[in-house]
């Protein structure tokens, strides 16, 4: 099981996303995208494959700059930062994992460190090994410490990335498909570490139901655009997900818990569907 004894709650962000717009040569593939985090929010990036998440959310870490817009964190452009001031407030997971390099995970998690140490403050090797070892223990990864980072499966790898995140003690994570990966288990109990820290989290997650359980608020992008924002309820509606992914939902109320439950239909679509999305 991971550990969900929370740290004393970490100062969290407020982010401001201010008409966003980023292009490739191809195509726009961000179109003027506004909204907000509120400090200690959890909200879930929604939409089908290719609609811009990844790409959103490479401009709120500085990956790439829009070509116009800004992000704002807790009101301070975020390119107007140093790399330094950012990775002490803003801790990133992306679904590429970092490759090419033969740290043990021990190691590897050390560098979560370095985003608030100087060289001169460095503090002493037995306590950063203790703050290791303990996120370690808290993703049940602490067997494999010595182990080669690259030689982890890759979700043994997704919690390690987490975990490190976690030791930066950042005001914001941002996490692209966070449990891509992971097995339903690590899946829950990820999402429930992440959110028992109590900072602001901006997550894509492609699993309706489990960004239905986990997240305050939801955005929905449709090809670049932002086409719905808000409460889960509000968002994750039937006729919302037929025009966004083109599926057909039955969503009533999760068994024990009060958050919506999506169900797919697997059948073939009937000719009625057939007709409306000819129409539509
Ligand atoms: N540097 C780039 N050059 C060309 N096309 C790009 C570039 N970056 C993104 N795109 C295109 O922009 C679109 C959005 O990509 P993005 O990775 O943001 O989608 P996504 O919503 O995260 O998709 P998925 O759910 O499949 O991960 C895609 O069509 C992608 O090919």
């Amino acid at each position: 099981m991971l550990k969900l004894v929370s740290d004393s709650k970490q100062q969290s962000a407020h982010l401001t996303v201010e008409q966003v717009s980023w292009s490739c040569p191809e195509k726009r593939v961000l179109e003027q995208i506004s909204f907000e985090v509120e400090q200690g929010e959890f909200v879930g990036l929604l939409g089908p494959n290719g609609v811009g998440k990844s790409t959103l959310l490479r401009c709120l870490y500085r990956y790439l700059k829009p070509d116009s817009g800004k992000v704002l964190l807790n009101g301070t452009p975020v390119w107007s930062l140093t790399q330094r001031q950012f990775a002490q407030q803003v801790a990133v997971v992306t679904q590429h994992c970092p490759t090419g390099f033969s740290m043990t995970v021990r190691q590897f998690m050390a560098t979560g460190l370095l985003a608030h140490q100087r060289f001169w403050q460095r503090s002493s090797k037995l306590l950063d090994q203790q703050q290791v070892d303990e996120m370690l223990q808290r993703v049940a990864l602490l067997p494999k410490a010595e182990q080669r980072f690259e030689s982890l499966s890759g979700g043994e790898q997704q919690r390690v990335l987490i975990a490190r995140a976690m030791l930066q003690k950042p005001q914001l994570m941002v996490l692209d498909e966070p449990t891509n990966h992971l097995d339903i288990r690590y899946q829950i109990e990820t999402l429930q570490l992440v959110k028992s820290l109590g900072i602001t989290v901006i997550a894509s997650i492609h699993d309706l139901n489990l960004a239905a359980a986990f997240c305050d608020r939801l955005a929905l992008l449709e090809q670049g655009k932002l086409v719905a924002m808000g409460d889960v309820d509000d968002v994750l509606t039937s006729s919302q997900l037929k025009r966004v992914y083109g599926v057909e939902t039955i969503i009533d109320r999760h068994p024990l818990q009060d958050t919506p439950r999506v169900t797919y239909q697997f059948a073939p679509a009937t000719q009625e569907v057939t007709q409306s999305n000819a129409i539509g």
